[in-house]
């Protein structure tokens, strides 16, 4: 209700005017607080040269440090001063009478003298009361206990530029208004934050054990993205004493994907996030000389019948797959044991080592470092004790010939005799030391033979591309004439340096497993997006890789495009790298209208994925979606353009032309730019970011994870099919639309969209 009318007005009025001027109060302080330390530093540097230099440094250092964290604060104030926050709890501690009313925000503030809250951080473990209770009996976590209570007041605010709009108490039985609105406001290009409107069942994943691995199914527009910012921020905030925000990571599927959640990483402060995509992180690791092909060409390869031949989506499923694994970990067994001496180590008639004692040292010692590294450490544990045992040898053999000399001379009575015999001896000895000498020089040598410098590169060009290496070990699973076009392909992209995805994750593996990573590429905590694209052996890697199990996976399988080369359920991965992981699903979609999920869940139930959950969207309504037959493309293009020129204004405002393949979407992209006057067009590609273009042009499988306010789907030549891939990326475009789904279709080349929507021909 509005602000005015509320019986609580002239309270909060207050107390927002209060919490207003003592923002506006300990920001006048930071910003003197800040001229001071300036000016401190800048006279540390006149006074440089006259006094004790390493005492003027430590005062800059010093005043600098405290004017870094003065402009932190300056920030999280700036921030605040407009809409200090957004929600009001009354709360009453278990055995209290007086009850604490809590004021919740996007960052905390205290007095400073009392020390009281004024504003409460949402992601403090009170918070989480606002989040999950209903009024009555509530519970809350922290510091390891349990605290109980009486929530008796939930309240929540819409408060702009510092002055109260409205005021809205939440019973148990009101809809959450503010989160209505939220839905119904435009997109802008970019994602926002949700903290005034999460809703519980995404409470419970921002809020879900951080030392246990997660998983979350959650259907198109469930907030997976959204969520998994935030549960980022709730960790940083939760661990922030002992965790450093760039060992988190989050995985995104392109660099298009990662400049869309760009805005709100700072809002939830959590920029300093390492964020990066699947590619650019096994480049960082193992360099950059081959270009690995990503997703979203394949997926434009396998859309397009020009481009398409079979083997290309066999060969991606296989090298993702478990069975991959099992021959990568023959071949590596392979490797070690060839970098193991299996004969013993001998110096003349002894034994230095046995190979049994190489191979027990290497079980036994140093298995805490990877086997490459681990058999150069134990080459100079060899090699140290060769070098000792050979001289103890050599003087032992000395002295055995200086014994049976000094025998020889008491023992032999003919002065002529005994001088032949001594010279003879002597002689032998002579032979026998410098053969023993000569022997020793080589162990060495042969040991390091035995272990060659190899190198990731060539172990995954051999394995991938040479016929004999891989019918040894992949008998079980590939037929000689596929292990022909298997190693045929790999030979012509290693000769062109263009490989595929997946072999990204056969590099890394070879790596981790034989050579180790590198800490500075380890993470304690991994969070992966649309994760329903990664394959098996890609989650076996980043587990390995990262040195850590501690993975939140979000992902949708309805939306699998990749599903050839990626998963299609959860249950192996669960069951086989993230043992103990929880799981969660989230039914409620929040980005689009009932009348828009309604027809893509029409399509999407055409799938034959299995154990499919449909959609629920959250109560919305706009227009139904439109479905319009063309005959000429260009026509099309400038009915589309006139309509949006038509729409555009407050609530409409980002408008997108999804084609099915890449093709189209260049075409559609000049068509557009001739009609287009007022409205600026672009046309997106995955390593771009988006530039705010009132009009983008786009293919399917680059809209996945975005949204925008109109979506218009087109389809000339290049029409949806009823095969699988396409019902699912007909469905994800569909499923980017926030209020208005328009559908244009070549009458000429109807398929899945006469089939399925058009039911109501316009
Ligand atoms: N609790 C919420 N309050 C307000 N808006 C929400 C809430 N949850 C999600 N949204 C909005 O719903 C939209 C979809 O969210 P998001 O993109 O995170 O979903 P997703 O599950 O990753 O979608 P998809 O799988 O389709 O890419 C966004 O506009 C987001 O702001």
């Amino acid at each position: 209700m509005k602000a005015d009318k509320h019986p609580a007005k002239e309270e909060e009025q207050k107390r927002l005017e209060y919490t207003t001027e003592y923002i506006e109060e300990v920001l006048e302080a930071a910003r003197q607080s800040k001229i001071d330390y300036k000016s401190k530093i800048k006279q540390a540097l006149i006074d440089l040269d006259h006094l004790d230099s390493s005492n003027s440094y430590v005062n800059i250092l010093a005043n600098a440090n405290m004017l870094d964290t003065t402009g932190k604060n300056l920030r999280m104030l700036e921030s605040l001063k407009d809409e200090p926050y957004f929600a009001r709890m009354d709360f009453v501690p278990e055995g209290k009478i007086e009850k604490e009313k809590l004021y919740i925000g996007k960052t905390s503030l205290t007095e400073q003298d009392s020390q009281e809250p004024v504003i409460l951080d949402w992601r403090s473990p009170i918070a989480n009361i606002y989040y999950e209770g209903q009024l009555g009996e509530v519970t809350y976590e922290a510091h390891g206990k349990t605290f109980h209570g009486e929530l008796e007041l939930k309240r929540q605010f819409v408060i702009e530029e510092k002055s109260l709009q409205e005021i809205r108490d939440i019973d148990l039985t009101a809809r959450d208004q503010l989160l209505q609105e939220s839905l119904t406001t435009s997109a802008d290009n970019r994602l926002k934050d949700i903290v005034s409107t999460i809703q519980a069942e995404q409470n419970q994943i921002i809020r879900a054990d951080m030392n246990r691995p997660l998983f979350v199914q959650g259907v198109a527009g469930s907030g997976k993205t959204t969520i998994a910012l935030h549960r980022m921020a709730y960790f940083i905030y939760s661990y922030a004493d002992d965790f450093d925000p760039s060992q988190l990571m989050i995985l995104a599927p392109n660099r298009l994907f990662l400049d869309y959640i760009s805005d709100v990483l700072p809002e939830l402060g959590v920029d300093l996030v390492t964020q990066t995509t699947f590619t650019d992180y096994t480049k960082h690791i193992i360099g950059d000389r081959f270009t690995f092909r990503s997703k979203d060409e394949r997926i434009a390869a396998i859309i397009d019948p020009e481009q398409f031949t079979g083997d290309i989506e066999w060969i991606a499923g296989f090298k993702g797959s478990k069975n991959m694994k099992v021959i990568l970990d023959s071949y590596l067994e392979g490797i070690i044991d060839s970098w193991l001496p299996d004969q013993d180590i001998t110096l003349d008639r002894y034994t230095l080592f046995t190979a049994e004692e190489i191979r027990k040292l290497y079980e036994d010692e140093y298995t805490y470092i990877a086997p490459y590294q681990r058999l150069m450490k134990i080459r100079e544990v060899i090699k140290a004790t060769v070098k000792r045992r050979s001289k103890e040898l050599l003087d032992k053999v000395e002295e055995l010939y200086d014994d049976k000399i000094d025998a020889l001379r008491s023992r032999v009575k003919d002065e002529e005799e005994r001088r032949q015999r001594v010279v003879k001896l002597w002689d032998k000895r002579e032979a026998h030391l410098d053969a023993m000498r000569k022997e020793a020089k080589t162990i060495l040598p042969q040991l390091t033979k035995q272990m060659p410098k190899t190198k990731t590169e060539a172990l995954t060009r051999k394995l991938l591309t040479d016929k004999d290496t891989l019918i040894h070990i992949a008998s079980e699973y590939l037929s000689e004439s596929e292990v022909e076009t298997f190693t045929r392909h790999h030979r012509t992209t290693f000769r062109k340096k263009e490989l595929d995805l997946e072999d990204a994750a056969i590099f890394l593996y070879i790596e981790s497993r034989l050579f180790g990573i590198h800490k500075e590429h380890q993470y304690q905590n991994v969070f992966i997006d649309e994760a329903q694209d990664y394959s098996y052996l890609e989650f076996v890697v980043l587990k390995q890789v990262c040195n850590t199990s501690l993975f939140t996976i979000l992902g949708d399988l309805s939306q699998g495009i990749h599903s050839y080369r990626g998963i299609t359920s959860w249950q192996n991965v669960m069951e086989d790298v993230f043992v103990n992981a929880s799981f969660q699903t989230l039914r409620q979609s929040y980005r689009t209208t009932i009348e828009i999920m309604q027809e893509a869940n029409r399509v999407i139930q055409k799938s034959s994925y299995e154990g499919m959950v449909l959609a629920e969207p959250v109560v919305r309504h706009d227009e139904q979606p439109d479905i319009h037959q063309f005959t000429a493309m260009n026509e099309a293009a400038a009915a589309i353009y006139k309509h949006y020129r038509e729409i555009r204004g407050d609530v409409y405002h980002s408008f997108a032309i999804v084609t099915k393949t890449e093709r189209e979407a260049e075409r559609v992209y000049q068509e557009v730019s001739l009609a287009s006057g007022e409205m600026s067009v672009s046309l997106l590609d995955e390593n771009q970011e988006h530039d705010g273009t009132d009009i983008v042009i786009l293919p399917s499988y680059l809209s996945k994870g975005l949204e925008f306010d109109v979506v218009t789907i087109l389809t000339d030549q290049d029409a949806f099919t009823d095969q699988d891939i396409d019902i699912k990326l007909l469905y994800v475009a569909m499923t980017r639309a926030l209020h208005r789904l328009s559908i244009w279709y070549n009458q000429k080349h109807e398929g899945l969209i006469e089939d399925v929507l058009n039911h109501k021909q316009i």
